[in-house]
């Protein structure tokens, strides 16, 4: 049991059983090892892991309302909840209800009463493969120089926010931004100074990106970009300003730049129904955006 305990990895577990006989005693075996939260039927799951998501879910089969396997299948077909590892908490071994488990999406099954000692070791070993696969797929969408998300995270945010405001006919902007005469300040200064920049320039734009739904990524090389939901064009104008003005406070000395000091130029970009049909054609304008400062002395936001 020792050894137990030494590997277990803290954290929230989500029960969900009409029975307060049986979350108690899931609860006793449970609770000094991780965040236990209780659910008593189906529809006060689904709403607790759509607020918040659990890592991991102990769910009761037969319920009144709505039973575990269709609890399941709905957390399996939302994009938010699918990733979350469902144990089964079954009353019947017959193996039609074991097949039904699996159908539905489960990861493993416990059979009632509970075994103390399965139930913790099971727990114990989908957790951790939760808790190492979301790191995995933290760093697999993270820019390895600056931190921010990296080109791959950037697509899958624009593609679930346009769907988001089209579901909703709500506000989207996009923001793209593109440090300036970047070539000249690596050969000025050295490709080490240039990575340095790129990590400054990225905090500080950080900075300027406050709402949690936000998403600041490196788009590529000295190109940044914004998905701003539930904002519209002079809420975006306004970001990319506090961004520009964070960028120059940084005062990065940048003498081949005709401001002497680095700065970037910005794109902005916001959802017209009429005018784009798709994530591509935002993505376009604000490009075109992006160019027009550039073309337009550098230093500057131009809104598409
Ligand atoms: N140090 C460093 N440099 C990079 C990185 N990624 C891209 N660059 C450099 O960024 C420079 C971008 O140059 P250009 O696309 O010509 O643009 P620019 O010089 O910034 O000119 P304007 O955008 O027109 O103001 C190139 O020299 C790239 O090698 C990186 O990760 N680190």
């Amino acid at each position: 049991m020792e050894q137990l305990e030494q590997r277990q990895p803290r954290g929230k577990v989500l029960v969900v059983d009409d029975q307060a006989i049986n979350i108690r005693v899931i609860h006793q075996l449970l609770n000094d090892e991780h965040q236990l939260f209780v659910a008593t039927s189906g529809e006060q799951a689904l709403e607790f892991c759509l607020n918040s998501p659990p890592d991991l879910i102990l769910l009761d089969v037969v319920m009144p309302g709505m039973d575990g396997l269709e609890v399941c299948r709905r957390l399996k077909q939302e994009e938010s909840t699918a990733r979350i590892p469902v144990i089964f908490v079954t009353g019947h071994d017959d193996k039609d209800e074991e097949e039904a488990c699996w159908l539905a999406g489960g990861v493993d099954f416990v059979p009632k009463p509970v075994s103390g000692m399965t139930l913790r070791h099971r727990v114990m070993t989908h957790l951790t493969f939760k808790l190492q696969s979301d790191l995995l797929r933290e760093m697999a969408l993270m820019d390895g120089l600056t931190g921010v998300a990296n080109r791959r995270r950037f697509d899958e945010a624009l593609n679930a926010e346009w769907r988001r405001s089209q579901r909703s006919k709500g506000l989207l902007s996009l923001i793209m931004l593109d440090i300036d005469h970047f070539k000249a300040f690596n050969d000025e200064y050295g490709h080490q100074a240039g990575d340095d920049c790129l990590k400054q320039v990225a905090k500080a734009v950080l900075s300027a990106v406050r709402r949690p739904g936000d998403l600041l990524a490196r788009y590529g090389g000295e190109e940044f970009a914004i998905v701003l939901p539930d904002t519209g064009k002079q809420g975006a104008k306004e970001v990319a300003e506090a961004a520009a003005d964070a960028i120059r406070e940084l005062q990065i000395r940048h003498q081949p730049s005709d401001h002497d000091q680095v700065t970037a130029s910005f794109g902005v970009a916001s959802l017209d129904l009429a005018r784009h049909s798709s994530a591509k054609d935002l993505l376009e304008q604000a490009d075109e955006a992006l160019y027009e400062a550039k073309d337009s002395g550098r230093n500057k936001v131009c809104v598409g």
